[in-house]
């Protein structure tokens, strides 16, 4: 069996990462990067009423912005002094603000894909 530096299992490693791991149902399959840009990119054009990115697209990108700045800090901080679990969910939250701003900006996936 492959081992990951540390002596960690590599098979349980990426079994993490491909799968959501909810305490309640480890079984739910996790939303991936390009799923939510999807999915958000449908909210923008379709604008349901109660939507948070719509209510985000339309307070603009200074405001956006300012989110995701506030999203880095709390990922910084988590990393910091918060355990691993904490710190990815404030990881998702700063991506989630990302991706507002590329909507906001009409930047795709492709046109920041390019510069990786
Ligand atoms: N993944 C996210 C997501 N991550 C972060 N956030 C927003 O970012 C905020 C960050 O949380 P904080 O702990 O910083 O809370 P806060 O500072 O009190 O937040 P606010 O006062 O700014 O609302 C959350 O309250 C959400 O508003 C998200 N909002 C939505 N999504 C997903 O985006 C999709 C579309 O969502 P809607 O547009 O709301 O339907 C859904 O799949 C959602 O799960």
């Amino acid at each position: 069996m492959r081992r990951a530096p540390g002596g960690t299992d590599l098979d349980a490693a990426v079994r993490r990462i491909v799968w959501t791991g909810t305490p309640d149902d480890p079984r739910e399959i996790m939303k991936t990067f390009e799923e939510l840009y999807a999915e958000l990119a449908e909210k923008a054009r379709t604008r349901p009423p109660g939507s948070g990115t719509v209510a985000a697209l339309d307070a603009g990108v200074h405001a956006i912005g300012k989110k995701i700045v506030e999203e880095a800090a709390e990922s910084w901080m988590a990393a910091e002094h918060e355990s691993a679990d904490r710190a990815a969910e404030e990881i998702s939250q700063l991506l989630y603000h990302v991706q507002v701003l590329m909507l906001a900006r009409g930047i795709g996936l492709d046109q920041v894909y390019k510069h990786l």
